[in-house]
């Protein structure tokens, strides 16, 4: 007879939790609004295991808001443990839970790690949020080793020199222009630039492909996860910057077509952007370990 995997120490037990998605990026929600701290990084780690725990990309908390115009704030941790400052499909889930919890409705504002969002419930159940102004400056990224911003900047990666652009929506992200994603190197390049010197912080990788001026087609290999369904702050990022290059246009909306579904990204003439798109609950349980 194997004897059983030991319980990791500090194991939630009796931890409820709900298990939701936006567009295939599935999330652990956790709701702390009676003041419990957020789980740790081993707790984190444990929770996403896909075959000790229950199994996601990101664990999400929801806590009391920090800003005095929102009705809740979240936090972000990926399988891996480490924290994130920005979600945008965790951010459509925790309004989406909001909503069915009786909590907020109609249009509302949420506090990430980073800034305050306005979030708006869509007609066809899904969410429209304001993820902010991108950040292009090497310093706000954070991008070490270049001083001057660029549409797009020579880092040694992988097997040669890539052109990557680089800018930050909370969490910093690269964004490759590839030809087919079917064929992007995302297992080979994704994690020689997540963790590349030139990101201070590591960073999301994105491998974005221009089908026209209004739809892309994009593959995200994440920090702190790997490659994901969908990615909502990778699916702006890419946006923002094939806009930057006059290669989309943004202002009048961009689908953004990820492998878990379609996102649809706009930068305003106010240099915001919008993302929008689904947030599904898959089910309810209690960690019991
Ligand atoms: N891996 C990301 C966090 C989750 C982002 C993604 N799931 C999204 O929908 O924006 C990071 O470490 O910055």
């Amino acid at each position: 007879m194997t004897t059983p995997d030991p319980t990791p120490p500090g194991a939630p037990a009796g931890l409820r939790f709900s298990k939701m998605h936006g567009a295939g990026n599935d999330f652990v929600v956790l709701d702390l609004r009676d003041g419990r701290p957020p789980p740790g990084a081993a707790q984190c780690r444990l929770l996403a295991d896909r075959h000790r725990g229950v199994g996601c990309d990101q664990v999400l908390t929801i806590s009391t808001p920090r800003s005095a115009e929102a009705v809740a704030s979240y936090g972000i941790w990926n399988a891996d443990g480490s924290p994130s400052q920005q979600c945008g499909n965790g951010a459509r889930c925790v309004a989406a839970w909001l909503v069915r919890d009786g909590s907020a409705s109609g249009s509302f504002v949420l506090d990430s790690p980073v800034a305050s969002h306005r979030v708006r419930a869509l007609d066809d159940g899904g969410f429209e949020v304001a993820m902010g102004v991108p950040a292009f400056a090497p310093a706000e990224i954070p991008l070490a080793g270049f001083d001057a911003e660029s549409e797009g900047y020579a880092i040694e990666a992988g097997d040669g020199t890539l052109h990557v652009g680089a800018v930050s929506m909370g969490n910093p992200h690269a964004v490759l222009e590839v030809g087919d994603v079917d064929a992007a190197p995302v297992s080979e390049v994704g994690p020689a630039l997540q963790r590349h010197a030139a990101f201070p912080r590591q960073c999301n990788v994105g491998f974005a492909q221009v089908l026209d001026r209004r739809r892309i087609r994009l593959r995200v290999y994440e920090r702190g996860v790997g490659e994901t369904l969908a990615c909502g702050s990778g699916a702006c990022a890419a946006v923002a910057v094939l806009a930057r290059r006059g290669r989309v246009d943004a202002a009048a909306g961009v689908d953004v077509e990820l492998p878990g579904g379609t996102l649809r990204i706009h930068h305003d003439a106010d240099g915001g952007i919008r993302m929008a798109g689904p947030a599904a609950f898959v089910f309810e349980g209690e960690f019991n370990a």
